[in-house]
């Protein structure tokens, strides 16, 4: 039995994007934890095979605690990738009225994508932040709270009723989900790949700028960068960086190296992107031009050429 730990309880958007990346795998079983790092530490240990987890949403940005799991503890990669767009609806306990809703709760990159419609309509109630959309809705269903701002899923799931949909502030927003697993097997290369990773870059004058040009200069573009800082050392920070392209690519592999080469770096994995965007490459920088310059060096050693 594949096992895939996701971040829960049932109803979370999580879920619906571990449910989308198990596909048709029947003999897939979810199993839900109620924090991030509770799913993460369940592949670690061995308990499941994968984890699903959210990592960035194009309104609020990186799910630092995602992040901050990734860079700690033993090595997690993604082998797989989800984009969900994101509807909220606002749900009441049972029997509240709209005017006597004096709580709302969410998971704070919930709130923060719905703020101005809460403050418009709901203008008097409190912003309580729970674990995630659906620890909302089922809190909401214990009484604990008026209403929860969840996923539409959450309603039909704990029973509660819909008091206002697509409440978002902003249309078309987004959240992107990894599947991890431990180190393995990575999926194949397709044209259309995000590799990840976190570097230590060191604390002095254009250490960052130093890696990014690695980067620019074998024509690699940029997904993301986050930076987080390292606990204990104020000031100090670890920057991860998304771009185009998989590490069994030539390009890719020149790139890793370079960036090995200036600092610690740990791998976060090569996988298809979900929105199955082509990597752009730039002119004497395809995979093509690395093999044959590598080759013209190899024939230079042996002296076969000049
Ligand atoms: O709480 C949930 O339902 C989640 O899956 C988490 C999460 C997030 O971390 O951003 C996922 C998507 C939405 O943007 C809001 C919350």
């Amino acid at each position: 039995m594949y096992r895939i730990a996701y971040f829960g309880p049932e109803g979370t958007f999580t879920e619906q994007a571990a449910r989308s990346l198990a596909g048709s795998d029947t003999h897939a079983e979810l199993v839900p934890y109620e924090t991030i790092a509770q799913a993460m530490a369940a592949v670690r240990d061995g308990g499941t095979s994968a984890a699903c987890v959210p990592v960035e949403n194009s309104v609020e940005g990186p799910v630092t605690a995602t992040l901050d799991e990734l860079a700690e503890d033993e090595p997690l990669v993604a082998t797989a990738e989800a984009l969900l767009p994101i509807h909220f609806t606002v749900l009441a306990g049972r029997g509240v009225r709209r005017e006597d809703i004096g709580t709302v709760a969410s998971h704070p990159h919930a709130l923060a994508q719905v703020r101005h419609w809460l403050d418009v309509n709901l203008p008097s109630a409190r912003h309580v932040a729970t674990s995630s959309t659906a620890a909302a809705a089922l809190a909401v269903q214990q009484g604990e709270y008026d209403a929860a701002v969840a996923a539409p899923v959450a309603a039909e799931r704990y029973g509660l009723p819909g008091i206002a949909t697509e409440v978002a502030d902003v249309e078309d927003a987004r959240t992107r989900f990894l599947l991890l697993t431990r180190p393995g097997t990575l999926p194949e290369p397709t044209g259309c790949d995000r590799t990840s990773v976190v570097a230590a870059a060191a604390n002095r004058t254009g250490a960052l700028s130093e890696l990014l040009t690695e980067l620019a200069f074998r024509g690699i573009n940029l997904t993301r960068l986050d930076a987080r800082p390292i606990k204990g050392g104020f000031g100090e920070y670890r920057f991860f960086i998304d771009f185009e392209g998989h590490v069994a690519e030539p390009r890719i592999g020149d790139a890793l190296a370079a960036l090995r080469r200036r600092c610690a770096v740990r791998f976060l994995g090569s996988h298809p992107r979900a929105d199955g965007v082509r990597a752009s490459i730039q002119p004497s920088a395809g995979n093509e031009d690395f093999v044959s310059a590598a080759d013209w060096v190899e024939s230079v050693r042996r002296g076969d050429t000049a």
